[in-house]
């Protein structure tokens, strides 16, 4: 189930992201659905045939790796299925990670879907994006680990349909902790702040 490798071909990774693009979009779109009731009548009887023709191949494994801490090129692939950043997990938003220098940087936009306070991105997800960027961030140090605390500075409210950019950088590396900082900045402006504590642990391997 927690596979750290796959022989999955390339053609078979674009088929699977562009299942969980359709998805996505049809998560996005249903909040904002006001179709009359033989629509959407319609639209579940299709989205059940899909689940039955589903269901035959759903196994105990992933057809892609669940961490994979050597990836090359999209960093989103450390963790292909992360629920916050896993471009092929449909609950994901489509969140891009780059390296920047020092900085691991997030790119994103949030739709309905991911709404807290009115037109604004909810705090859980904010706390989302932090932990995973700052997980990652931390992997720089050649080491990693589960996260002991996360703290956050809500300093002003995140809105949606705009283009956020979440920054994490390493604070400190010491024996086996590692504390990482990051904020995110919504047109120059910084908008939240983080630290987390992540205590260095043997990874998966197998
Ligand atoms: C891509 C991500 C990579 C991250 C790698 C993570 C795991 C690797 C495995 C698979 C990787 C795959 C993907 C990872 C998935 C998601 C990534 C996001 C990360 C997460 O989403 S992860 C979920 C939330 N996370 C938890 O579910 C942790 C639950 N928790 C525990 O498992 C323990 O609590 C633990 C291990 C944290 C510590 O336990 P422990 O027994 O190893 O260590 P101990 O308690 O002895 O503390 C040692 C020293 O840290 C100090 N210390 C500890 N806690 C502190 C605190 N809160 N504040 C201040 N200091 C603290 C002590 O004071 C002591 O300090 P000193 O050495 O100076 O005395």
């Amino acid at each position: 189930m927690h596979n750290t490798n796959s022989d999955a071909s390339d053609e078979h990774r674009q088929v699977l992201k562009k299942l969980s693009g359709h998805l996505r979009n049809i998560i996005e779109q249903s909040i904002v659905l006001n179709a009359p009731d033989k629509v959407i009548t319609d639209i579940n009887k299709q989205l059940a045939t899909i689940e039955t023709i589903m269901q035959p191949y759903v196994t105990d494994k992933r057809a892609l790796e669940y961490y994979n801490p050597n990836v090359r090129g999209d960093l989103n692939d450390i963790q292909p299925y992360s629920a916050v950043s896993g471009h092929y997990n449909a609950l994901a938003a489509p969140i891009k990670f780059e390296q920047q220098q020092d900085k691991l940087i997030g790119r994103v936009k949030y739709g309905r879907a991911y709404e807290g306070p009115p037109n604004c991105v909810h705090g859980a997800i904010i706390a989302g994006v932090y932990d995973q960027l700052m997980a990652i961030a931390g992997m720089a140090t050649g080491k990693a680990g589960p996260t002991a605390y996360l703290n956050i500075d809500y300093h002003k409210p995140t809105p949606l349909f705009e283009a956020l950019e979440f920054q994490a950088w390493i604070s400190l590396e010491r024996d086996n902790k590692i504390i990482v900082k990051g904020q995110c900045l919504v047109q120059g402006e910084v908008v939240t702040s983080s630290e987390a504590l992540f205590i260095v642990k043997a990874l998966l391997n197998k």
